[in-house]
């Protein structure tokens, strides 16, 4: 018998548009943008919605109550460490991937050509194999906050497995 826990994530950073044109992480790939995004952290909206699913699906709160944005430990804190951190409390629990649907809300940049480097960081911080993984990335047909490029938002969704 198997015991399967899902989580949802979701992240949204807006664009720092008073700094310069530049390198923005996103799913752990420095992806070149007009705008860097504003945060406390790298600003990974990709790996934060992420984090937050895995911690959704363990019971075990989100990203602000782990890596609090008041605390200075954190700032300008790469993402991918504090995924690391996250799926490492998945392992202890004895949890694996069972699969990761990712859809990243953006207007630009364009994510497609960096989706593979993405699913690769992402499989190599959760150990698992890249076939587990999916990116998606989608327009909002110029709609709302996104479509007027104030900012970035990614969903993310996770289901854990655990043999019993
Ligand atoms: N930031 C983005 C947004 C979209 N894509 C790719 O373009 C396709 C079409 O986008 P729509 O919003 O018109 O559905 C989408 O399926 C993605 O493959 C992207 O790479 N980066
Ligand atoms: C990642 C953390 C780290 O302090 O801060 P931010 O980079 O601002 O990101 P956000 O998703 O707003 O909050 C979560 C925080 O844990």
């Amino acid at each position: 018998m198997n015991d399967f826990r899902i989580g949802h994530g979701y992240d949204v950073h807006r664009f720092a548009t008073d700094a310069a044109e530049g390198m923005q992480k996103l799913g752990g790939v420095n992806v070149p943008v007009k705008y860097p995004l504003l945060a406390h952290s790298d600003g990974d909206v990709v790996l934060h919605a992420i984090a937050d699913a895995i911690l959704g699906a363990l019971g075990k709160g989100d990203i602000g109550e782990h890596f609090p944005d008041s605390d200075d430990a954190w700032a300008g804190a790469d993402s991918a460490e504090l995924l690391r951190s996250v799926w490492a409390q998945a392992k202890v629990a004895g949890y694996q991937l069972g699969n990761l649907d990712v859809t990243i809300v953006a207007e630009t940049p364009k994510i497609s050509p960096h989706k593979a480097a993405m699913k690769d960081v992402i499989a190599h911080v959760l150990g698992a194999d890249m076939n587990r993984i999916n990116i998606k990335a989608t327009t909002t047909e110029r709609l709302g906050f996104v479509g007027r490029k104030e900012g970035i938002g990614t969903h993310a969704v996770v289901l854990l497995c655990r043999a019993q």
